[in-house]
């Protein structure tokens, strides 16, 4: 395993941005469902650009690439350039992780492969691997669990937000919520010792939620891309924009954090799509 990854703060508040799940193509024309998720990307991060919030690095919640390609895992690299900031990566469903390590442990851009980040004085992040791979469900092995168990007891003095890809809380759409993560009970028991733990971070669900679940503070962004339609039995579109969100981590274990979306443009998928 990887060691830790300290970032050091002037400010007591640790601030970052969260993207996810761009699946991004090989071709740059390739669209999913309608939309050209290299353009919508490309748009995210303009308009992250636009921001005055002042973040510190950001972390890429999964399901970069759709295709496994080598060149969308490249061109990831490339366009995170902009930003002039580490990111932290974890897989989604989507992602070919022989692939992430071939192109995004640092060698080509500013990309850190690191799980464990020591985030200013009072924080830990830590990043989870929930992917199954070949299906759409998560589930985090009992090697992802001893790890975040070890985490917590080496650093107890420290509040900490827990990231993976899959979503734990149900999105109210039953053609979703098959896909989630499916050992949430193993995740709560080595979670509940430890009370120091205030967030969920995650992805998968190409959705907004901000809820709490056993008092940690649950948290999804949108895609880069497409976004599902919550309470939907059947896989339902929704025309809400691609986004990202802005997190602050305070030091008396308090989460601030809101989610943005694109403004300047509009990207609508094509609605009688049926999924992929
Ligand atoms: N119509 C559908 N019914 C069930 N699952 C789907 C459908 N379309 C896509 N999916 C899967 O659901 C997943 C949800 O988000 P992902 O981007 O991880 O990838 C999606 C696909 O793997
Ligand atoms: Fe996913």
């Amino acid at each position: 395993m990887l060691s830790s990854f300290s970032l050091n703060t002037a400010d007591s508040v640790v601030r970052f941005l969260q993207i996810t799940d761009p699946h991004l193509f090989k071709e740059e024309n390739s669209d999913l469902l309608g939309i050209n998720t290299l353009e919508s990307f490309k748009q995210v991060l303009t308009e992250i650009l636009q921001q005055d919030f002042p973040y510190e690095f950001v972390l890429a919640t999964g399901d970069i690439v759709q295709d496994s390609s080598d060149e969308a895992y490249q061109r990831f690299v490339q366009l995170v350039q902009c930003l002039e900031k580490t990111v932290f990566w974890i897989p989604g469903n989507h992602d070919f992780q022989p692939k992430m390590f071939d192109y995004l442990t640092g060698q080509y851009g500013n990309i850190n492969p690191n799980k464990h980040i020591l985030a200013g004085e009072h924080w830990q992040i830590l990043m989870l691997d929930s992917q199954v791979f070949g299906v759409p469900h998560g589930q985090l092995s009992q090697y992802q669990l001893d790890w975040l168990v070890a985490k917590l007891k080496e650093y107890p003095n420290r509040y900490s937000l827990v990231v993976l890809h899959h979503h734990i809380l149900p999105t109210h759409s039953s053609w979703l919520d098959q896909h989630n993560l499916r050992n949430l009970h193993d995740l709560m028991e080595a979670l509940s010792p430890f009370e120091k733990v205030k967030g969920i971070l995650h992805g998968h669900i190409h959705q907004q939620v901000d809820d709490y679940w056993h008092g940690y503070k649950v948290m999804s962004t949108p895609s880069t891309c497409i976004q599902f339609k919550p309470d939907c039995h059947q896989f339902t579109l929704d025309n809400l924009q691609p986004g990202w969100r802005e997190i602050e981590l305070h030091a008396d274990g308090n989460i601030y954090t809101q989610v943005k979306r694109i403004q300047q443009k509009t990207f609508l998928p094509n609605f009688k799509e049926e999924g992929y």
